[in-house]
């Protein structure tokens, strides 16, 4: 089965292209070759390879700098996904698309169910909401995983960013009242594949059942303080890590306080997925 994979220059992606091993003959694309702000060009690559299966880690992810670039966010985050959905239906392909706890607005301190109201807080939030919907919308077999707080030893992510800062300075100030679970970039590659996998032997209907949006976060929930406490120990880092509110860190974009995904109905159907600060662990080690 051909599987074209973009991404995977980015964290989800580096590890799919390794995880998607076993699921088929992986074709990835990087920006030279398919740039998602340049929709014909979307087209036409998916045209050229002809997959079975699309798989689409790649997004704009720069949370802040969204802000100030609402329509490009939209276009990578929403029209390139709308693209590959209505390319995927003339080819009779699936897609698997990716999503993020940033599509709620977080008001409540509740984990949130895939069926719980939205309400993105912030361009890049809203920008992801209309990919996901534009795929639902499409009518195709497809999977989206709606996952949180991405990190990995490589790439742009929270983890490496402490890490640097914690080694540079005596002590951090990192906000305490966001509440959200960190995921380990390899966690959700293997989950997609080891689902595709049931996918596969799942039988002719397995798309009908199954096709749908999926929390996968690692369990257990964090602030970006703890977590960040839980790198520079591991790190065994001397570094103070003081708490701070969401105020004394101003940023372009405002965050949801709690985004919290229940992942209960990945785990029940599918498989299990780890405590967050195992995963940490495992990941810095
Ligand atoms: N990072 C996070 O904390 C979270 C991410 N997610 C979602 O998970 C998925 C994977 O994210 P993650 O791997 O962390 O993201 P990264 O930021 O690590 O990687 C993004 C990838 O998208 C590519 N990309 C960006 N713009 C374009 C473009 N115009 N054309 C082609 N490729 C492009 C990047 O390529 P290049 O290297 O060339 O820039 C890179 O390969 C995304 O859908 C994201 O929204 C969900 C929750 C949290
Ligand atoms: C660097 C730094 C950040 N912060 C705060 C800012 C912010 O509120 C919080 C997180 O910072 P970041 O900007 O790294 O995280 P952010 O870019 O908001 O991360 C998000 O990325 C997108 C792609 C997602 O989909 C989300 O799930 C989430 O992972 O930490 C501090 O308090 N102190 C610091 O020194
Ligand atoms: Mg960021």
């Amino acid at each position: 089965m051909k599987v074209l994979l973009t991404g995977s220059t980015g964290q989800v992606g580096y590890e799919l292209a390794r995880s998607l091993q076993g699921v088929g003959e992986v074709v990835a694309v990087d920006r030279g070759v398919m740039d998602l702000s340049d929709l014909d060009q979307v087209r036409d690559v998916i045209r050229q390879v002809k997959p079975r299966l699309i798989v689409n880690p790649a997004a704009y992810t720069a949370v802040d700098k969204a802000e100030s670039e609402p329509a490009l966010a939209h276009r990578i985050n929403a029209e390139a996904p709308a693209v590959m959905a209505q390319e995927a239906r003339v080819l009779g392909a699936a897609l698997v698309h990716y999503s993020t706890d940033y599509v709620f607005d977080g008001a409540q301190p509740a984990p949130r169910a895939e069926t719980d109201p939205v309400g993105p807080r912030n361009v890049y939030g809203a920008s992801k909401l209309a990919g996901e919907q534009a795929i639902a919308a499409a009518g195709i077999p497809h999977l989206i995983f709606r996952t949180s707080w991405v990190y990995g030893m490589r790439g742009k992510n929270f983890l490496l960013t402490m890490l640097r800062l914690a080694k540079e300075r005596d002590e951090l100030r990192v906000v305490a009242d966001q509440h959200g679970a960190p995921t380990w970039s390899r966690t959700i590659a293997d989950v997609t594949a080891q689902v595709l996998a049931q996918a596969h032997a799942g039988g002719s209907d397995w798309w009908t059942r199954n096709s749908g949006i999926y929390h996968l976060s690692a369990q257990g929930q964090t602030t970006w303080h703890a977590f960040t406490q839980a790198i520079v120990e591991e790190a065994g880092l001397d570094c103070k890590v003081l708490p701070i509110t969401t105020a004394d860190y101003p940023t372009p974009a405002q965050r949801p306080p709690y985004s919290v995904l229940s992942s209960e109905k990945l785990m029940t159907r599918f498989c299990h997925l780890p405590d967050w600060k195992e995963a940490l662990q495992l990941c810095m080690r």
